[in-house]
């Protein structure tokens, strides 16, 4: 342990307290003194200079500390961050901490007005869980990039990832380990940056079917894409053709997805705060959230398991079917008999759907509400698409570096939609950083809305304006962050890439072939819908009206021939 510097003194006060005196500081702090020995130092070097000058030595005394600190009270550790985190933190109320001041929607804007606050690390608590925001792209790079050894699991979360299970059959909920990086292994088999071009004839094939049914009936839009994404998975991954929306593939993936997202509700599930709870025997008269729990297990696993066997299935009958999977049970090294082999391919199959789909629907309804709201956009789009592709062919995944506003478009698309706007990972090991004690097991969570919104990056953040990626004379180009709208270090998002690609061919031919106005009112006049997001782990857009129109009838033309291709 470090000597105390000779401008700092030490008294001890009856009952055990110790009072801290520094001259720097010029502070004075009493901590509860016998109960709690370590944790006066991690409060005092915590605050001390060496530390806030990144002084290394200072650290690791400090890393010291808090291992000590752990290893002598498992419920020191909460504690002690509060010291720290007086000034980092809302106030909380004993035990419940700091649930009250929690928002029922939208948490990530509240996160992002307490940073303004209490600076760009926060700190909170609610029954005993600890929770660190991090609204600064820098520091979710050192944490969650950097030191991604340490940050790469996910938070407990009783309900949905023990309870529900998903823990062991989602890729998105799996624990840091060999079983996750084995899943991972399959899905950047299917999708990685090497292998992605060759879904690329069936992703272009599945937007030629969605630009003929907004042709057929443009109302719809909002169902035409949702389902060209959950059809074009299923092709992919299973070597499924799903007919329609009513497909019982696609309804039991979206009970999936409808009881997943139940599951991790923040606040719904009191065994989430209390895990004891979750030992309580599903019979007991109300225990109905075990029985949910239960009924919802079953169903996932279902939703899960069905494709699954059926591509094996056909693969079995040697089925000229392609698809991922159906490439991956042909691999001569995969043996389903070994233990774990098939749960990591059902589980990398599933992840496929459940990551997906949401992520890029939403960013596609979006997309449509936007280009209402900003005529000026799309026009821009589509004179850049005229002189680009002309009027004798559709766009095609080829011509991204040809059309560069039309990746600005994405680009903005996916900074100001936010997707996902809050990314949880957890941290395996106590930490020190930035003087900031991160006790092992805390929520961190990278606070991707905030940093997309960062009006110190954006310059008029709130406004969707493709401009800002364009390096102008009197204005250097605004931060491009769309590697970070797909989260960090060994979680981040391996469909990045084909998720990238999937969006420039749409939102390319959509805009080449379609104007997108908004609908009238009674009197002619426009209706211009809120750009409001529905709030959740992934964001979703309520419905609304737009006008889709074939710019000619050459355009359309080209669609319809598209198809016999
Ligand atoms: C607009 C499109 C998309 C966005 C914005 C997006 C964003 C994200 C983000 C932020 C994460 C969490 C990363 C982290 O924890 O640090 C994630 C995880 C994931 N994404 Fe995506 N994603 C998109 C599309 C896709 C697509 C198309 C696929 C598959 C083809 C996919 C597969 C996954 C998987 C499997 C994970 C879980 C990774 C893990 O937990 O280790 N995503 N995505």
């Amino acid at each position: 342990m470090r000597e105390l510097p000779d401008t700092e003194k030490r008294e001890h006060v009856p009952h055990g307290a110790t009072t801290i005196t520094t001259n720097n500081s010029k502070e004075k702090t009493v901590v509860a003194g016998s109960a709690f020995p370590v944790l006066i130092e991690v409060r005092w070097l915590s605050d001390h200079p060496s530390l806030s000058r990144g002084d290394d030595d200072g650290a690791s005394v400090l890393r010291h500390c808090c291992a000590i600190s752990c290893a002598s009270s498992r419920f020191a550790r909460p504690v002690a961050w509060v010291f720290r985190s007086r000034r980092s933190s809302p106030k909380p109320i004993p035990f419940a901490g700091n649930v009250h001041q929690l928002p029922k929607t939208d948490f990530f804007k509240t996160y992002s007005s307490w940073a303004k606050v209490y600076g760009p690390i926060v700190y909170f608590y609610v029954f005993g869980r600890n929770f660190i925001v991090l609204t600064d792209l820098d520091m979710v790079h050192d944490l969650l990039s950097k030191r991604s050894a340490h940050y790469s699991t996910r938070p407990r979360m009783v309900m949905a990832a023990e309870l529900v299970n998903r823990g062991q059959n989602s890729v998105v909920f799996q624990k840091y380990g060999q079983r996750l990086r084995d899943v991972r292994r399959i899905i950047n088999s299917w999708v990685g940056k090497n292998v992605v071009e060759s879904s690329f004839p069936t992703v272009t094939q599945f937007n030629r079917k969605m630009l003929r049914s907004l042709l057929e009936s443009p109302a719809d839009f909002h169902a035409h894409v949702k389902f060209k994404f959950g059809s074009l998975v299923f092709k992919l991954t299973y070597g499924i053709d799903v007919q329609s929306i009513y497909d019982p593939y696609i309804a039991l993936t979206e009970e999936m997805n409808r009881r997943t997202s139940m599951a991790i509700a923040p606040g719904r599930w009191l065994c989430d705060s209390f895990p004891i709870l979750a030992k309580i025997p599903s019979w007991m008269p109300w225990a109905h959230f075990r029985r949910w729990a239960n009924e919802s297990r079953e169903i996932i696993q279902e939703a899960i398991r069905a494709p699954f066997e059926a591509t094996r299935t056909s693969v079995l009958r040697g089925e000229d079917s392609p698809s991922w999977l159906a490439k991956s049970l042909l691999d001569a090294e995969v043996d389903l008999s070994v233990p774990g082999v098939r749960e990591d391919l059902w589980t990398a199959a599933a992840g496929m759907y459940n990551a997906a789909i949401d992520t890029s629907s939403t960013a596609m309804h979006a997309f449509f509400l936007l280009m209402v709201h900003h005529p000026e956009v799309q026009e821009k789009a589509q004179r850049e698409l005229d002189a680009v592709i002309g009027n004798d062919r559709l766009p095609i995944i080829e011509d991204r570096d040809s059309l560069p506003y039309i990746d600005n478009i994405v680009k903005e698309l996916l900074r100001f939609s936010a997707v996902v706007p809050m990314v949880p990972h957890s941290n395996e090991e106590d930490d020190v950083y930035n003087g900031f004690f991160i006790p092992k097991g805390s929520w961190v969570i990278a606070n991707l809305w905030g940093i997309l919104h960062d009006p110190r990056l954006y310059r008029d953040p709130e406004n969707f304006i493709p401009e800002r990626f364009e390096d102008m004379k009197d204005y250097p180009a605004e931060p491009d962050l769309t590697l970070a709208a797909f989260g960090f270090g060994r979680r981040a998002c391996p469909g990045i890439h084909f998720g990238l690609a999937a969006l420039f061919i749409d939102i390319a031919s959509i805009l080449s072939v379609f104007d997108i106005r908004p609908a009238k009112d009674g009197n002619g006049r426009d209706i211009l819908p809120p750009i409001e997001f529905i709030d959740g782990n992934i964001r979703t857009m309520l419905p609304f009206d737009c006008v889709v129109t074939p710019r000619s009838e050459k355009k359309a033309e080209l669609v319809r021939q598209s198809l016999n291709e």
